[in-house]
């Protein structure tokens, strides 16, 4: 593939393997693309391998073997260029760090700052305008350890967005966040897709991820497949990615209808958010277009 295809492609992992230092083999000859312009889920059981993939992407730990490449870059040379961009799960951060909304922001704008990091004009605007996207801009000088879940996350969402990520990596964006916030940041991702970002979404909310997902990429110790949602969103690879984690249960018959209406109603559910698929092609509810590129794979024994 030449770089150019590379370029295209936001993420392109191939048999990507990680190591940790203990021999522990977290992710096993791992390979997916990512286009750019797209939200794709990262979707698996506690211990699959997300936080690895995250990891690996942002060059926190090597390759034991294979590749992975960001926007036709390696990882270092997208990090060099500050096109990564992570915003965490709430239990990864100290909050009771004393730190303003606006300094984590200006976070966001260490890399392209000189080695004393004296913030210039340039930076201060790209902190408020980052800050006016994610509508935050009154809670500015507040502490960050004040806000809610919500504000907390579109905070780490605006840090991302003053350091100018084209490939955003978002751990759990929706843990401790009610409805109405859930649905403001969905459309945040979107605005960023739009404007051909890559959007990385690790969650356990399977119940949301056919409504704003474009793809789906399932772990488990490797890649078991990955591709547009219709196409990779299904019970059996949900089944084969979650075992007997997940509850299945079909409603049909009388117990749906008051009818002879043949229609059934299959339901997935890890008991916080149920995955309802409408039809017996056990395609998820999507507005979602047409699928492409769809790829899929056995899981490796050691998972
Ligand atoms: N620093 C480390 N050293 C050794 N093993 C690790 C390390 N970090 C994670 N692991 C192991 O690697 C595997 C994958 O962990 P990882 O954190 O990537 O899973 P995850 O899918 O992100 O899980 P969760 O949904 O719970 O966040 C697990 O078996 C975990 O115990």
């Amino acid at each position: 593939m030449t770089r150019t295809d590379d370029a295209a492609q936001g993420i392109l992992a191939r048999d990507l393997t990680v190591t940790y230092r203990n021999g522990h083999t977290a992710l096993r000859d791992a390979s997916f693309e990512v286009p750019r312009g797209s939200i794709t889920a990262l979707v698996g059981v506690n211990g699959a391998g997300k936080s690895t993939l995250f990891k690996a992407l942002m060059g926190f730990v090597p390759a034991a073997r294979g590749s992975v490449s960001v926007l036709g870059m390696s990882v270092p040379e997208a990090q060099k260029k500050n096109l990564i961009a992570y915003v965490p799960q709430s239990e990864e951060v100290d909050w009771s760090f004393p730190v303003l909304v606006e300094d984590v922001v200006m976070m966001g704008r260490y890399g392209q700052m000189g080695f004393f990091r004296h913030p210039r004009r340039i930076d201060h605007e790209a902190v408020s305008d980052a800050l006016a996207r994610v509508g935050m801009s009154e809670f500015r000088k507040r502490q960050i350890g004040e806000l809610s879940g919500g504000q907390k996350k579109r905070v780490f969402l605006a840090r991302s967005l003053a350091q100018g990520g084209q490939v955003i990596l978002l751990d759990e964006p929706f843990t401790g966040v009610d409805v109405k916030t859930e649905t403001a940041i969905i459309d945040l991702l979107r605005e960023m897709r739009d404007e051909g970002r890559v959007m990385l979404v690790s969650t356990h909310d399977l119940g949301s991820v056919p409504e704003f997902c474009d793809r789906v990429v399932l772990v488990k110790g490797t890649v078991l497949a990955s591709g547009p949602t219709s196409e990779v969103f299904t019970p059996d690879n949900l089944r084969l990615a979650f075992g007997g984690v997940l509850r299945h249960f079909v409603l049909g018959g009388q117990n749906l209808h008051d009818d002879d209406d043949p229609r059934k109603l299959t339901v997935l559910s890890d008991d916080e958010r149920p995955l309802i698929f409408y039809d017996d092609e056990h395609k998820p509810q999507t507005e979602l277009g047409p699928a492409a590129n769809t790829t899929k794979r056995e899981s490796p024994d050691h998972a």
